[in-house]
């Protein structure tokens, strides 16, 4: 029947239930199908309802709509904490996204948060597949204890955590702890398999963590599905007696890390992932046993996250990423180098991590934050996750300008008009609908802290000169009802003199095309408002005007950097909705349409991320010389040799004894001697050069030498003659 809304419940991209309170209220929402909409309002164009889809419809988002909306009885929205605190808290931004045709109240009220209206993700197609979010969980003291207890026992017994204590106990936010690999020392891993059965009565002992998963089977129905159960299972084990700086079990931040994943729409390979991605790094669990219980697609993940960690950290010691080219080029090597889901995973660790900062001394804080706002944030603004994207940075900017952060959340305590946000929705909905102009999608959001920050840095304005605070946007079918629906906006409220740019008679230089205008809002608040088709919005979210590439300041990518962008969107938005079943949802333009069929590459794909395929784009790999780091781009197919020429003083040239060697270098290519010094690298590479000699001239050497020998210190073991009788050679 047209007409009638949706009643899909999208999916919601909340922060854990703990964050939870900190956002704003959430109600149903109506969701709507880009394709069906289209082809209906085309052939009836003068009946808004035309543009519904209809109840015998799947309720899904479609596959540009609207996404991270949330179930509407999450526990989010009942709020105990008042506004002020939950800004202060974990200030983020709020959405509200209305699509056409919603019928109801229930759909006029349908409020999000922190979500670009049109995104790369989806929510889930069934609704009423979320339940409530339960309250934080608190795990007594005792029951921590008495777990650790137990496992301490266990150890006693059988030996399986021999060795392991020592990690038990640290965090595990605290990437400065070594990390430990139990199959290293002795390889335990492989003898244990899996036995659901075993596993649940084990789970028993683990009363905490029994909690923890009917939590999250409260908040996502995903954790009910024994895969992902099982992936529970072994995380609990793996991670068993290991607590956080906070005094969390370590289990916890896992099965965070996966729900964030699971609210926006992550299949189960990628939540079983998100649950075991800290086990390689942090446990005695191998690849081999992830690959054999879980498979390829989960053990290649967690292997992709524990390799982004080491590169992150290693970024974080140098300080690679404050340099803008170096950055850029880290941004480009983590999307290139790992699964665009990988990559996924690390920013929902990093999300979680970045929420419990609180329990890590300062120092510390402030290099996780400035490290997140340097690679994380930037990452998540390439893939499209506003949502995270907001609370990273609003979290980062609490912890790097706490005065900052407490001034502008005070004043916006003050400024931030939701209901106006609501009331002009409903308001401009109304006239539509009255004046049969269909539309597609119409949103509202407000701009996050940090946003509002950025452009007052940025423009040097004061926050009463920000008039995007609050904002519409509304998608329809066509130009014309660009302009129907921009007078209808100046009809129905008072134009901000000077603020309305006509982007689409004039373009921007990048092809971007939309009207906009400011007006003055219920109670004079300044209200941007968005016109384009659905074109333009295509043009605006996934095109050369792209807003990830308007956020980075339009800087000039090489089409390699594009496509790399491009693709990993695609993948996760393939990878990432349940409603990837209904593909038929999505019109993309010819113009952006990746060349393979998705989800799979084709062979010969030049966008996949395997190495083998992309052999035409340039090559980022790390280079440590005298221990310092730096991201190399090189062409495709390049060397080891080709590294070397860069690296160092002098012209390279073989050593006698096999591996290349400058004047005062020697390569390792990922901790391993090279070999074949012609071999090629892979985008992600680290190529260690080590000084062969010792930073001084061989002269020098001698000298020292030789007094070495004066004072007899020579003979003080065989180990230093043999090394003597080295440098002699
Ligand atoms: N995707 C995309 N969005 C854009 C682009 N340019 C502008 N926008 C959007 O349009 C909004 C306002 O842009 P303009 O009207 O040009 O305003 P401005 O002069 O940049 O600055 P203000 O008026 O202070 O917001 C931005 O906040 C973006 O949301 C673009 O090139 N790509
Ligand atoms: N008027 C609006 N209505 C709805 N959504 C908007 C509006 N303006 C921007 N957005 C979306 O809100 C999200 C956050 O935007 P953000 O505030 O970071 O930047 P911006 O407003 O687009 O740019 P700038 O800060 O440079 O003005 C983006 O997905 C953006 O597309």
């Amino acid at each position: 029947m047209p007409g009638m809304a949706v009643p899909a419940i999208a999916l919601y991209a909340s922060p854990p239930s703990s964050v939870c309170s900190t956002t704003h209220q959430i109600n149903a929402h109506t969701t709507y199908d880009f394709e069906l909409s289209s082809a209906r309002s085309s052939s009836s164009a003068s009946s808004p309802s035309t543009t519904s889809a209809t109840p015998s419809q799947k309720p899904v988002v479609g596959g540009l709509s609207c996404l991270f909306s949330s179930p509407p009885e999450m526990g989010c929205h009942s709020h105990s904490h008042s506004r002020g605190e939950e800004l202060k808290e974990l200030s983020s931004s709020f959405g509200y996204l209305k699509f056409s045709g919603c019928g109801g109240g229930a759909c006029s009220s349908s409020l999000k948060r922190d979500q670009s209206p049109v995104s790369v993700f989806q929510g889930p197609v069934s609704s009423g597949s979320y339940s409530r979010s339960s309250p934080p969980i608190r795990i007594s003291r005792e029951k921590i204890d008495a777990s650790v207890n137990y496992q301490n026992s266990l150890k006693g017994t059988n030996g399986l955590f021999t060795g392991f204590v020592r990690n038990a106990l640290g965090s595990c936010v605290d990437y400065d702890s070594p990390s430990f690999r139990v199959e290293e020392h002795g390889g335990l891993a492989d003898e244990l398999t899996f036995n659901m059965e075993d596993s649940l009565a084990d789970l028993e002992l683990q009363s905490y963590a029994k909690e923890f998963l009917v939590a999250a089977q409260l908040r996502h129905k995903i954790f009910c599905e024994d895969f992902v159960i099982k992936a529970f299972y072994e995380a609990e084990k793996a991670h068993r007696g290991q607590m956080r700086a906070s005094g969390d079990p370590y289990l916890q931040h896992c099965v965070e890390t996966a729900v964030f994943l699971a609210m926006i729409g992550a299949n189960s390979t990628v939540v079983a992932a998100g649950l075991l991605h800290d086990t390689l790094d942090d446990s005695f669990l191998s690849y081999d046993y992830i690959f054999r219980t879980f498979g390829a697609g989960v053990a290649d993940l967690v292997e992709g996250v524990s390799k982004l960690s080491q590169l992150s950290k290693l970024a974080r010691e140098n300080n690679t990423a404050n340099k803008t080219v170096e950055a850029d080029r880290l941004h480009t090597m983590f999307l290139a180098m790992a699964d665009a889901r990988a990559v996924l995973i690390k920013l929902a660790d990093r999300l979680h991590n970045m929420m419990t900062l609180d329990a890590l001394p300062s120092s510390k804080q402030q290099r996780f934050a400035k490290e997140t706002l340097e690679i994380f944030v930037p990452l998540a603004n390439r893939l499209g996750i506003c949502s995270w994207k907001e609370q990273l940075e609003n979290l980062c900017f609490k912890h790097l300008n706490p005065d900052q952060h407490q001034q502008l959340s005070t004043k916006l305590e003050e400024s931030f008009d939701e209901a106006m946000i609501i009331s002009a929705t409903e308001k401009l909905e109304r006239v539509l609908k009255d004046k049969a102009i269909s539309y597609h999608v119409l949103s509202g959001r407000h701009k996050s802290l940090y946003g509002i920050h950025s452009k007052m840095l940025k423009k040097k304005l004061t926050m009463d000169q920000i008039h995007d605070i609050h904002g519409l946007r509304l998608i329809v079918e066509n130009e014309d009802d660009c302009y129907k629906a921009l007078s209808i906006v100046h009809q129905l409220w008072a134009e901000v003199p000077g603020k309305m740019k006509d982007y689409i008679s004039h373009p921007k230089f990048n092809g971007y095309q939309s009207l906009h205008t400011v007006v003055k809002g219920e109670g004079m608040v300044p209200l941007e408002v968005q016109i384009r088709t659905k074109e333009m919005h295509l043009q605006a979210e996934f095109g050369f005007a792209a807003h990830w590439r308007y956020k980075e300041g339009d800087c000039k990518h090489s089409s390699f950097v594009l496509q790399m962008v491009e693709w990993a969107r695609w993948v996760l938005t393939w990878q990432c909705e349940t409603m990837s079943k209904d593909r038929s949802s999505i019109v993309y333009a010819d113009s952006i349409k990746p060349p393979c069929t998705f989800p799979t590459h084709a062979d010969d794909c030049p966008y996949s991320y395997k190495p083998q395929c992309s052999q035409d784009g340039p090559v980022f790999v790390i280079m440590l010389e005298n221990d310092k780091m730096s991201v190399q781009e090189l062409p495709a197919n390049s060397t080891v040799m080709d590294l070397l020429e860069r690296a160092g003083r002098g012209s390279t040239r073989w050593s006698p004894y096999g591996f290349p060697m400058k004047e005062e270098l020697r390569p390792r290519l990922n901790h391993e001697p090279v070999g074949d010094p012609s071999c090629k690298l892979k985008m992600g590479d680290v190529i260690e050069l080590t000084p062969a000699i010792p930073d001084k001239s061989l002269t020098e050497y001698r000298e020292e030498i030789q007094r070495m020998y004066e004072r007899g210190l020579a003979s003080t073991g065989p180990a230093a003659a043999t090394r003597m009788a080295g440098w002699r050679s």
